[in-house]
């Protein structure tokens, strides 16, 4: 079974079609990049996969998407059950404004969590696993805004990692950051690509190549390559994904 699974997918903001027919699989904790020029509907198929576009009118939505093997789009799909199961990075670091311990309690506490010591040890866990704890751990009841912004995107990742999700979406999780914090972020991907299923939209083709098992080429709404990425970035199927590694266009 993979663990997420799109269908003959079509996507419509009104009326107009973002997402063509779109099938891929996508296998448990392999890191999937999606690449392709700007437009060509890569956040919005990655928010497709927790349902985040349901948050915005007149869209719709045709096909199927399974996350380890079931519809997520079923009456019966409980939203706040599968994010937590299916977390998100998101393109800037948002942290709330809380401590950083807070950001970090915060879903276990909206779950009605109380135990003290099994958040502390969730906190604990979630900001080593995401690579944070050795900077912060003797000022978690400062504000996370005094966080530098790759400290806080790393901050983010602790946040969803404390729901233990099994997968993680990231949106340009590193396009906002300085080389330095990028790297910590591909550093940390390779990492949690042990225990997570990892999707990551990114516009940096070396980024692609580097932390990918797989590669995903968008254009114009339409899926045009799926495969892995050391072939993607060799030797492509088509001219279009081609003329994109290349640089000749996008
Ligand atoms: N909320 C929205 N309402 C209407 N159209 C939208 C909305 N969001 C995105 N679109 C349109 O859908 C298409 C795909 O957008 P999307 O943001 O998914 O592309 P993308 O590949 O992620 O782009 P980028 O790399 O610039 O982030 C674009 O033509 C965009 O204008």
């Amino acid at each position: 079974m993979y663990t997420i699974e799109a269908k003959n997918v079509n996507f419509f903001y009104g009326e107009f079609q973002a997402l063509k027919n779109i099938n891929l699989q996508v296998e448990k904790n392999n890191v999937v990049a999606f690449i392709g020029p700007s437009g060509c509907g890569k956040s919005t198929f990655l928010r497709l996969l927790n349902r985040m576009n349901d948050l915005i009118d007149g869209t719709r939505l045709e096909g199927e998407i399974l996350f380890e093997g079931k519809d997520i789009y079923r009456k019966d799909v409980k939203v706040d059950e599968l994010r937590k199961k299916v977390g998100m990075v998101f393109q800037k670091p948002n942290p709330f404004p809380k401590s950083i311990f807070e950001n970090v309690a915060y879903g276990l506490r909206v779950n009605g969590i109380k135990d003290k010591t099994y958040i502390e040890n969730r906190v604990e866990q979630s900001l080593r696993g995401a690579a944070l704890w050795d900077e912060v751990k003797d000022k978690l009841k400062k504000s996370a805004f005094a966080l530098s912004g790759g400290q806080q995107q790393r901050l983010c990742i602790a946040r969803a990692m404390a729901m233990t999700p099994s997968v993680l979406l990231m949106d340009e999780p590193a396009s906002a950051l300085d080389p330095i914090s990028t790297a910590k972020i591909e550093e940390l991907i390779h990492e949690l690509k042990e225990q997570y299923t990892i999707i990551i939209v990114t516009h940096n083709m070396q980024q692609a190549s580097r932390i990918s098992d797989k590669t995903a080429y968008f254009y114009l709404g339409e899926l045009i390559e799926f495969g892995d990425t050391r072939k993607i970035f060799t030797h492509p199927d088509h001219q279009s994904t081609q003329n994109y590694i290349t640089g000749r266009f996008g």
